[in-house]
C-alpha cells in the first residue's frame, strides 16, 4: 500500500476521483468523512492510499485555501472574470461584485474584455488597470492575448464566470483548442442552458485546471458571498494606499467629511464606477448584522 497526495477532480456516485501522478485514481472516502460533516470538495488536495489491487481510499483533506458554496469548489486560485465590449456591453456592478467576492475569498481576479474586434475595450480595460487588475482584451483575432492569459492560468486552478453570451464558451476554446477532445460536453457550451446532471468538474487542460460549473451559467458568487461592510474595503484595491487617512477612524467612504477616498475619487485616482459599485454594496449590507453574516 503506498499514501500519495492528489487533487480532486470529479465527485460522482460516491466515488472520489483524485489525479494524482499523471494518473486518476477510483476512490472511496473514508467513512469518518462522513461522521464529520466535512466532505471532501472539487480542488481539494487530499492524501490517498492505494492497495496493490488497485483499490484507493480518500484518507485525508488537506488544508484549504478557499471554498466556495455554489458550485461546491475548493481552492480555486483565479477567477476569470468575462465581460464584453458590447452585447452585452459591460455591467460594471456585476464585474465590481465579483472582484471583491473573488479577493475576499482569497482568489485573484483576472478582468478579460472580449469582442475587443467589435469595439475596442481599451475604456473598460484601464478602468480595471487603474485599480490594479490584471486585464486582458481578447477576440478570436488577438491568440496573444490569449496565450498571455493561459500563461497565467498554467498550473492554477481557475474558474470563469460572467453573463450569458459575453463569450465565456468562445474563450475557452481559444485558450485549450482541443477543449471539445478533452472534455465533450465542456464545449457544448459547457452543458449550460439545458438540464444536465454533470457533477461539478475539474478539467486539466494543457497543465491548466479548469472548472467546470453546471447547472448555473456561472460562478455565483454575487448571491452567496456576502462581504461584511467593514471588510469591503479592502475588496477594492486601489482604496488600499488611503485607508486609515480619513478624519474618522469609522469612515465608511460612502459619504463622510474629511473621507480620504473620496478625495481620491474627486482627484480622479479612483474610477467613478468602481466607486459607484462600492457604495451600492456598501448599502446592501450595512444594516445586515454580523452573526446573521456567519456561514
Ligand atoms: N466578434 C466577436 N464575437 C464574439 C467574441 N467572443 C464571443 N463572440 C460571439 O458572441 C456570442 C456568445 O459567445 P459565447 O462564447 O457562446 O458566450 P458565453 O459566455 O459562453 O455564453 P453562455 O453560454 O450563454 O454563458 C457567440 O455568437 C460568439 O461567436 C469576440 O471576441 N468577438
Ligand atoms: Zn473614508
Amino acid at each position: 500500500m503506498s499514501s500519495n497526495e492528489g487533487l480532486l477532480m470529479k465527485v460522482l456516485g460516491g466515488f472520489y476521483y483524485v489525479e494524482c501522478d499523471n494518473q486518476i485514481y477510483e476512490c472511496k472516502a473514508r467513512g469518518s468523512f462522513r461522521k464529520s460533516g466535512n466532505s471532501p470538495l472539487v480542488g481539494d488536495r487530499v492524501k490517498i492510499s492505494v492497495q496493490k489491487e488497485g483499490f484507493a481510499s480518500l484518507d485525508e483533506i488537506l488544508p484549504r485555501k478557499n471554498k466556495l458554496k455554489r458550485p461546491p469548489l475548493a481552492n480555486i486560485d483565479i477567477l476569470v472574470i468575462v465581460c464584453s465590449t458590447v452585447s452585452p456591453s459591460p455591467n460594471y456592478a456585476v464585474i465590481d461584485k465579483m472582484t471583491a467576492a473573488a479577493i475576499n475569498s482569497n482568489m485573484q481576479p483576472v478582468i478579460v474584455i472580449s469582442k475587443d474586434d467589435i469595439e475596442s475595450g481599451e475604456k473598460v480595460a484601464d478602468i480595471y488597470k487603474n485599480a490594479g487588475f490584471e486585464v486582458f482584451c481578447t477576440s478570436p483575432l488577438k491568440s496573444d492575448e490569449a496565450e498571455r492569459l493561459k500563461a497565467l492560468l498554467m498550473g492554477k486552478t481557475s474558474a470563469f464566470t460572467g453573463n450569458s453570451g459575453v463569450g465565456k464558451s468562445t474563450l475557452l476554446n481559444m485558450l485549450f483548442p482541443n477543449l471539445s477532445l478533452a472534455t465533450g460536453e465542456i464545449s457544448d457550451k459547457l452543458g449550460r442552458g439545458r438540464h444536465t446532471t454533470r457533477a461539478v468538474e475539474l478539467f486539466n487542460l494543457d497543465g491548466c485546471y479548469i472548472a467546470d460549473t453546471p447547472g448555473f451559467s456561472t460562478v455565483d458568487l454575487q448571491r452567496y458571498e456576502i462581504i461584511d461592510k467593514d471588510e469591503l474595503q479592502y475588496c477594492f484595491p486601489e482604496f488600499k494606499e488611503y485607508l486609515g487617512e480619513c478624519m474618522f477612524t469609522s469612515c465608511s467612504h460612502t459619504c463622510e467629511k474629511g473621507c480620504r477616498v473620496l478625495q481620491a475619487l474627486a482627484d480622479g485616482d479612483i474610477e467613478k464606477t468602481r466607486h459607484n459599485s462600492y457604495v451600492a454594496m456598501y448599502n446592501e449590507v450595512k444594516d445586515i448584522k454580523k452573526w446573521q453574516l456567519k456561514k
